[in-house]
C-alpha cells in the first residue's frame, strides 16, 4: 500500500474507533462486538506501526477511552488509571513474556492471575480508613465522581477494617452486575413489555451514570477490587500481598486466584480459568496477567497507555460459520437504514439463528460482506448475533459486491447521511416504514400500551391509509377496524375501546410514544414529574429542560427541536383535540401518604397480587420499592416460596409482612 492509501485508511479507523469509543464508554450502548472492536484497533496500531513518521498524538491507539459523561463533577486521580494491552493468543502472550524476561533480566518471572472481571474501572479513594470517594477511570487522569451511586452497593465498606490503614490509598477495582441480577433485571421489564438490556456490562456502565437515584436503588450493583494507585505510606510490595491487605481491610475480591512462575504455568492457569469461568456468578471476558513483584512493575513501566507488567489475554466469545442468504435492508421509526444478515439456521450459543446484525453500511462494506458468503458470526453475551467476518477462502467465484441502497426501499426517496452520523436515513418523515415504526412505538406496551394495536394491524392501517400519525389513532371509526383482515364485531369493538382509554394513560407514557429522540421511559419519567403535562413540557425553554433531573444538554436540546417542528407540532395539537388527557400521577402526600420515607422489597408470590401491583400500591401510598433487601430495608413482603430475600431479612433483623399486612397498612 502506498503512503497516502494507508494515510487515509488510518484516518478512517481513527474516526470509526473514536465513534465505538464514544458508543461503548460514555452511552454504554457498544453498537459492535469487543472482538470486531479489537480487530479495529488492532488494524489501526498495525498500519501505525507501518508509518512511523505519521504523528500519534491524537490517535485513538494512544489513550484509554473516555468515559466522563455530563451531570458528574470531575476528580483528578492522584495516579493516572490505564488500560490493559490485550491479546486472544498464545503466541502473543508468550512473547509477552519474553519481553517481561527480557526487561527484568530474569528467567522465570514469578506472575499473578486474575479473572478479568466485565464491568466498569472503579477507583476508590480511602482517607485514613474512611470512603472519601468513588471515581470512574474517565480519560485515565481525570474521572467522574460516581460516588453517591456507588454507596448503593451493598459489599462496599464505608470503612477499612484491620491495621495498616493508609492516609490515603485509591484501591481500583471493578463495578459489574451480577448474572443473576442482569437476569432478573431483565425478567421485569419483559413482564412491562419492555426491551431486555443487552448485557451486563453495559448495564452495570450505564447503572453506574445513571442520574436518577430511584433507579439506581432498584438495580443491584456489586463490587469487586484488585489494583493499587496512590498509597502513602506504602503499605505492600506485590500484588499477591495487596490482595491479602484487601481481604483484611474487609474489601471484596475476586476468590479465584493463582500465583505461577514462568510463561508455561501462567498459561495453563489461563487456561483453567477458561473452563471453570462459566460457573462465576460475574462476567468474564478474560484472564489478567500480572507480574507480582511491585519492583518489578516499576522495573518495567508503563506506555503512555497501558502498563508494560500486564497483560488481559481475552477468550473470544462463540462463534459460529453458515451461509449468508439474503441482506435485508430495515427502516425504524428514525429514518435510519440497518442491513440484516438472512442466515442458513445455525446453532450458537444454544440458540438457532438465522439473522444477524451488519450494524451499519460502513461496517458492511468495511467487512465486504457479499450475498453467497459464508460468514462467521457471533453471540456475545449480546443478545443480537452479529456478523464479524467473512470466510474468503469460501467466496464464491461469481460473487458481486453488495450495493447500499441509494433510496429508501420503504418510500423510494433518496437515502441521506448526515455529517457525523453513520447511519443513512431516510428523512421522508412520511415513509410508510418510519410512520409504521412510530406507530408500533406509540402504541407498545412500553409507551399508550393500546391492546390489539400490534405490529400486523398498524401495516394494515397503514396500508390502507387510516393511519398517517399518531394523532389519527384517535379518528379511527369502528367501520375502519371492521374492515381489516382477522377483525370481527367484538375485536373491533375492544379495539376502539382500548383505543378510547389510553387517552387517560400517565403522562410519561405519552411523554415517551412521541418518539422524542434521545427521550426513552427513563427520562420521559423525570419530565413528567417536573413539568405535569404534555403542553407545558411543550413550551419549557432549554435552561429550564437542563435543570430537570436526569436531563443533560443534548436531550434538552432534542426535546426543543421536536416541538419547534411544525409537523410535531400539529400533530401534538391533534392529540389533545382528540381528547387526549394524560396526566402525571398526583404528588402523594399528607394522609395518602401513609408509607413515606418507607423501603419494601417484595419478594415470592402474593396471594391475591401481583408483584408490580404490590408495587404500585406501595408506590401510590408514597413508599419506595427496593430490589434487594438491605440494611435501608424497612419491610420485606414475602409470599409463598420466598427464599434468600427472606433469610437475608430475618439476619438483617428486617421487618417481614404478608400481603395482608402490606394491605393493613395501606388502609
Ligand atoms: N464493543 C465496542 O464497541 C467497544 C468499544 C470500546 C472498547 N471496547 C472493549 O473495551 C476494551 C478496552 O477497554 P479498556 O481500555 O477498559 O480495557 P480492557 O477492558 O481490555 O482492560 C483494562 C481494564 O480491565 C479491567 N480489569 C478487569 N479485571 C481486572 C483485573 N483482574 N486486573 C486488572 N484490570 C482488570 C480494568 O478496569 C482495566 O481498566 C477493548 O478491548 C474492547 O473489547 C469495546
Ligand atoms: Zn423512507
Amino acid at each position: 500500500m502506498s503512503q497516502a492509501s494507508d494515510l487515509k485508511k488510518i484516518e478512517q479507523l481513527r474516526a470509526t474507533i473514536r465513534r465505538y469509543d464514544e458508543l461503548y464508554y460514555r452511552k454504554a450502548e457498544p453498537e459492535i462486538s469487543d472482538f470486531e472492536y479489537d480487530a479495529l484497533k488492532r488494524e489501526l496500531s498495525d498500519l501505525e506501526d507501518a508509518n512511523p513518521e505519521l504523528p500519534l498524538a491524537n490517535s485513538p491507539s494512544q489513550a484509554v477511552g473516555d468515559d466522563r459523561t455530563e451531570g458528574f463533577a470531575s476528580y483528578r486521580h492522584l495516579l493516572p488509571m490505564q488500560s490493559l494491552d490485550n491479546t486472544y493468543s498464545k503466541d502473543e502472550f508468550f512473547s509477552f513474556v519474553s519481553r517481561v524476561e527480557k526487561g527484568l533480566e530474569s528467567e522465570r518471572p514469578a506472575f499473578t492471575v486474575e479473572p478479568k472481571i466485565d464491568g466498569v474501572a472503579v477507583s476508590l479513594t480511602y482517607e485514613n480508613g474512611k470512603l472519601a470517594r468513588a471515581v470512574t477511570r474517565g480519560n485515565g487522569i481525570e474521572g467522574d465522581d460516581v460516588t453517591a451511586n456507588a454507596r448503593y452497593i451493598e459489599r462496599l465498606p464505608e470503612k477499612l477494617e484491620g491495621e495498616n490503614i493508609p492516609e490515603i490509598v485509591e484501591i481500583r477495582g471493578e463495578i459489574f452486575m451480577q448474572v443473576e441480577e442482569f437476569e432478573r433485571l431483565n425478567s421485569l421489564r419483559a413482564e412491562v413489555g419492555l426491551e431486555p438490556f443487552k448485557n451486563p456490562r453495559n448495564l452495570a456502565a450505564g447503572t453506574v451514570k445513571l442520574l436518577d437515584r430511584a433507579e439506581v436503588a432498584r438495580r443491584k450493583l456489586d463490587i469487586v477490587l484488585y489494583g493499587l494507585g496512590e498509597c502513602r505510606p506504602a503499605v505492600v510490595n506485590s500484588q499477591s500481598a495487596y490482595r491479602e491487605q484487601l481481604i483484611k481491610w474487609g474489601l471484596p475480591i475476586v476468590d479465584r486466584f493463582w500465583q505461577v512462575e514462568g510463561a508455561e504455568s501462567a498459561w495453563a492457569a489461563v487456561e483453567e480459568l477458561d473452563e471453570i469461568r462459566l460457573g462465576f456468578d460475574f462476567p468474564t471476558d478474560g484472564a489478567v496477567v500480572k507480574v507480582d513483584s511491585f519492583a518489578e512493575q516499576d522495573r518495567l513501566g508503563a506506555t503512555s497507555k497501558a502498563p508494560r507488567w500486564a497483560i488481559a489475554v481475552k477468550f473470544a466469545a462463540e462463534q459460529a460459520e453458515t451461509q449468508l442468504e439474503r441482506i435485508t435492508i430495515q427502516v425504524g421509526r428514525t429514518g435510519a437504514l440497518t442491513p440484516v444478515a438472512e442466515l442458513a439456521p445455525v446453532q450458537l450459543a444454544g440458540t438457532t439463528v438465522s439473522r444477524a446484525t451488519l450494524h451499519n453500511q460502513e461496517e458492511m462494506s468495511r467487512k465486504d460482506v457479499r450475498v453467497g458468503d459464508t460468514v462467521v458470526i457471533e453471540k456475545a453475551g449480546e443478545i443480537i448475533p452479529a456478523v464479524v467476518r467473512v470466510v474468503l477462502e469460501k467466496r464464491p467465484g461469481d460473487s458481486q459486491a453488495f450495493v447500499f441502497p441509494s433510496e429508501c426501499p420503504g418510500c423510494g426517496t433518496p437515502v441521506s447521511k448526515i455529517e457525523g452520523e453513520v447511519a443513512v436515513r431516510c428523512l421522508n418523515i412520511e415513509c410508510p416504514d418510519q410512520v409504521r415504526g412510530r406507530l408500533e412505538h406509540f402504541a407498545s406496551r412500553q409507551c399508550l400500551d393500546i391492546e390489539g394495536l400490534g405490529e400486523a394491524v398498524v401495516d394494515q392501517l397503514v396500508s390502507k391509509g387510516y393511519l398517517s400519525n399518531i394523532a389519527d389513532i384517535y379518528s379511527l371509526s369502528y367501520d375502519d377496524v371492521l374492515s381489516l383482515d382477522k377483525f370481527a364485531d367484538k375485536s373491533a369493538r375492544n379495539l376502539i375501546a382500548a383505543i378510547e382509554s389510553s387517552k387517560k394513560v400517565e403522562l410519561w407514557r405519552l411523554i415517551h410514544g412521541l418518539g422524542i429522540p434521545q427521550v426513552g421511559a427513563a427520562a420521559a419519567k423525570d419530565l413528567a414529574k417536573a413539568y405535569g403535562g404534555v403542553k407545558e413540557l411543550a413550551s419549557a425553554t432549554l435552561e429550564q429542560l437542563t435543570e430537570v433531573d436526569g436531563i443533560g444538554e443534548k436531550t434538552a436540546s432534542g426535546i426543543i427541536a421536536y416541538f419547534t417542528d411544525a409537523q410535531n407540532a400539529s400533530i401534538l395539537e391533534a392529540l389533545l383535540q382528540s381528547g387526549m388527557d394524560a396526566q402525571a400521577p398526583e404528588v402523594v402526600s399528607g394522609d395518602a401518604a401513609t408509607l413515606a420515607g418507607k423501603t419494601f422489597v417484595i419478594t415470592g408470590t402474593l396471594p391475591t397480587l401481583k408483584r408490580n401491583e404490590a408495587k404500585a400500591l406501595v408506590e401510590s401510598k408514597g413508599g419506595k420499592v427496593a430490589g434487594s433487601v438491605s440494611k435501608k430495608t424497612d419491610f420485606l413482603v414475602a409470599g409463598e416460596s420466598a427464599g434468600s430475600k427472606l433469610s437475608k431479612a430475618e439476619s438483617l433483623g428486617i421487618a417481614v409482612i404478608d400481603e395482608a399486612g402490606l394491605l393493613a397498612m395501606c388502609e
